[in-house]
């Protein structure tokens, strides 16, 4: 079976320029909700993603395999390995451009075995934009930034108005966010930059 991935983007796109406010290089972003099982500083079993603004459209992220993310004996979980490039494209769509989207898309080559204790470094990059679609990418490397290549993803970003979160979250979090705004530990994006 080949494994030479089909053309991507697999649309005509513009190229996905940084937004003028966009963090500059080496900024580094923290958490953007105490709960979320990516980045999220109150999920005692979640990835812990570190990220970081790189050049260009580039965010830099990492986070280290525990125990508590094996699929098979000292190996990482596959999904859990796919929830991290999820989170690093989110984070490089969100911060980047500055506007507000979720994943409608998540491709995912597992390229080497991830074992527990591990670091995986991840870079993810935009690839253009179409519309509402935002197409990003992104390659992991094991235990150093060039490091052994272990994963590469591929995600369509679909841009949303913040009534998406606020329509379809449940009730009871959206209600301990309203009474709590310092769950959400990031300030909002622009909705019209
Ligand atoms: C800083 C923050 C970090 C966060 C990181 C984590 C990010 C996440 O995990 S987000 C959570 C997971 N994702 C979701 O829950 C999204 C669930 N899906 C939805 O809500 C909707 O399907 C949504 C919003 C993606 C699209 O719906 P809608 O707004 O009605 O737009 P829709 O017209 O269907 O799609 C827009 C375009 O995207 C295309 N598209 C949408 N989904 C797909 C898909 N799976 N494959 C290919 N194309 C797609 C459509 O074909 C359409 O293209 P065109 O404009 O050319 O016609």
């Amino acid at each position: 079976m080949s494994r030479v991935p089909p053309p991507w983007p697999p649309v005509e796109v513009e190229t996905a320029h940084r937004h003028p406010d966009a963090p500059p290089p080496g900024t580094k972003f923290g958490p953007h909700y105490a709960h979320c099982f990516g980045c999220g500083d109150e999920v005692e079993h979640g990835l812990h993603l570190q990220t970081e603004a790189g050049e260009g459209t580039a965010i830099h992220a990492q986070f280290t395999v525990t125990e508590a993310h094996q699929g098979a004996p000292g190996l990482a979980h596959g999904g859990l390995l796919a929830c991290a490039f999820d989170e690093a494209l989110g984070v490089t769509v969100g911060q980047q451009l500055r506007r507000p989207a979720v994943t409608g898309r998540l491709e995912t080559d597992f390229l080497a075995p991830v074992p527990v204790g591990s670091t995986l470094h991840i870079v993810g990059t935009l690839d253009g934009i179409a519309g509402r679609k935002v197409y990003a990418s992104a390659e992991g490397r094991l235990d150093a930034p060039d490091g052994p290549l272990a994963l590469r993803a591929r995600a369509l970003f679909v841009i949303v108005d913040f009534r998406h979160f606020v329509e379809h979250g449940r009730a009871e979090d959206l209600r301990a966010v309203a009474e709590n705004p310092s769950l959400l530990r990031q300030s909002r994006f622009d909705i019209n930059p």
